[in-house]
């Protein structure tokens, strides 16, 4: 099929690729012409597994194209796919502005039938203001073509940042919502037919209505952030009381009806999703006057939680800082990418330099982004303060101790004695509970991980902080 995405970022730029490797012809737009021009010139703008070979493998093929070319974009596809950003307004709802001019676009040029297929998250009851967009530009024109017909869909994604390719090509389920007048049950059948590759195996593609597909998607988000929230915050507890997280995860995991999935305790959850997408349906529901309040404790708990990394070293080290210097691995949000849209490295560096210490880093792909946004962050003279090395060992000298943000594989079987040897203290504060606690003891390592006190003989002392944040 001839498919236009809109939009050439994280999600555009997966599923253009993925529905290319499928087959089908691709027409990937783009307003920002440097990204435009690195794809041409067989670059990819973000790092994500596997993606730079199948961009290359279809690009090579003539099966997609990438363009800053609008009426072309337009012209190309049946199906024009709209996966622009939709980024937190300043009251925290859904910024809609990016979908709706791209809706603009699409009314401004088309010719003939075309479903609009929503990508992006969006809230609830936004395929109307999509088709009333669309419908308005269509109205401005004097042509034949004024009288097309359209048809929106909504079609969540749900693949997740360092896995993308993997997620996009192997869905748990393909949600569409769709009208159900003539457009609509079209557009329906044309999503059945792109769909088709994936429902080999078995079906996996929930049909439903518009509103309810927009509002899966911060469904599934809002469940994952909470599960997430809840054990972050049994964690501090488990801190206090002298429990360890790690074995009541394992215990509660292996009830079905609950399941192992996104228990982990942690540094908090950040990247572009969760964050924003907890805050935008709490948005939503504050338009219909109702308080969604499992959602607010889960967004303050989160705030919180990207504090912990800092309170375990003003814990040990005390409040003041000032000539200290720290190493800290992983920048990322998450491993397997350079993204840091709310990462909670940027929360625990902000805390360490306002309380005066320095700081060695090492992440393994994303130096150059994280250089980027805490250029944003701080002051250049915070900027100073950060050390950006090469090599994980390389941040090790003279620091007070190492913290641990991501859980990059090649941060799970360091030399510890080579840790030891560098570090001025055999300290280490692992917000992602990457070792074993009995084991760092019997290494001669000081070990404060996340709900893991007992294990390390501090229950109580490390919960401290938290009893009194
Ligand atoms: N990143 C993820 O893991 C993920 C997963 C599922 C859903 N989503 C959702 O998908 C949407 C896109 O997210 P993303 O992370 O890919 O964003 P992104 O910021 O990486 O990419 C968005 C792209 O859209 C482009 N753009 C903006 N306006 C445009 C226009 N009018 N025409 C053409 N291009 C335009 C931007 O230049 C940018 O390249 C968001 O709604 C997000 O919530 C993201
Ligand atoms: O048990 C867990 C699991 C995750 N996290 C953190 O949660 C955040 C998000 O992780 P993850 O969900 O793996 O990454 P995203 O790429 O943000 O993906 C989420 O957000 C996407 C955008 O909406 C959705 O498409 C995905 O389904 C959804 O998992 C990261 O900071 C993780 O460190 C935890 O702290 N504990």
């Amino acid at each position: 099929m001839k498919i236009t995405i809109i939009g050439t970022g994280y999600v555009g730029l997966v599923t253009g690729a993925c529905l290319a490797e499928l087959g089908n012809d691709v027409f990937c737009l783009d307003v920002d012409q440097r990204k435009i021009d690195l794809l041409n010139n067989g670059g990819i703008p973000i790092h994500e597994p596997g993606l730079e070979e199948v961009v290359a493998r279809n690009r090579a093929a003539g099966r997609i194209q990438f363009s800053t070319d609008v009426a072309a974009s337009v012209a190309h596809g049946q199906l024009q796919f709209i996966a622009v950003g939709t980024p937190p307004d300043e009251d925290g709802s859904a910024d809609l502005q990016y979908v709706l001019a791209a809706a603009r676009n699409i009314g401004r040029h088309m010719d003939g039938f075309k479903v609009i297929v929503d990508k992006s998250t969006v809230p609830v009851g936004t395929a109307d203001r999509v088709a009333a967009a669309l419908q308005d530009e269509l109205g401005k024109r004097g042509d034949a073509a004024a009288g097309s017909e359209f048809a929106v869909v909504s079609n969540p994604e749900f693949l997740k940042e360092g896995a993308a390719v993997e997620d996009f090509m192997r869905p748990d389920r393909i949600v569409i919502g769709h009208g159900d007048s003539p457009a609509g049950l079209r557009a329906r059948d044309l999503m059945k037919v792109l769909y088709a590759p994936f429902n080999r195996n078995h079906e996996r593609t929930y049909w439903m209505d518009v509103r309810s597909a927009e509002f899966t998607k911060y469904a599934a988000n809002a469940m994952l952030a909470t599960r997430i929230s809840f054990m972050n915050e049994l964690a501090n507890l488990a801190d206090r009381v002298g429990a360890d997280i790690e074995a009541v995860r394992h215990g509660i995991g292996s009830d079905p009806r609950i399941g192992h999935s996104f228990l982990y305790a942690g540094a908090g959850y950040g990247g572009s999703c969760f964050p924003k997408d907890v805050q935008a349906l709490e948005r939503t529901a504050r338009q219909y006057d109702q308080e969604l309040l499992i959602l607010r404790a889960v967004e303050a708990v989160n705030d919180r939680q990207k504090q912990v990394l800092g309170r375990k070293v003003v814990q040990r080290f005390g409040a003041d800082l000032a000539g200290k210097r720290f190493a800290v691995w992983g920048l990322a949000f998450k491993p397997n990418t350079d993204d840091m849209r709310e990462a909670p490295s940027r929360v625990l560096l902000r805390e360490l330099i306002e309380r005066g210490a320095s700081v060695a880093v090492y992440d393994p792909v994303a130096m150059e982004e994280a250089r980027r946004v805490l250029a944003l962050d701080l002051a250049p003279e915070q900027l100073e303060k950060i050390d950006f090395k090469a090599a994980p060992m390389d941040a090790l000298h003279d620091a007070e101790a190492l913290v641990i943000v991501t859980e990059w594989k090649a941060f799970r079987s360091p030399d510890f004695d080579q840790i030891k040897a560098r570090l001025k203290n055999p300290v280490i504060i692992d917000g992602r509970n990457l070792f074993d606690p009995a084991q760092m003891t019997a290494l001669g390592v000081e070990y404060h991980g996340i709900g893991r006190s007992v294990l390390t003989g501090r229950p109580g002392q490390d919960g401290q902080q938290e009893a009194q944040a």
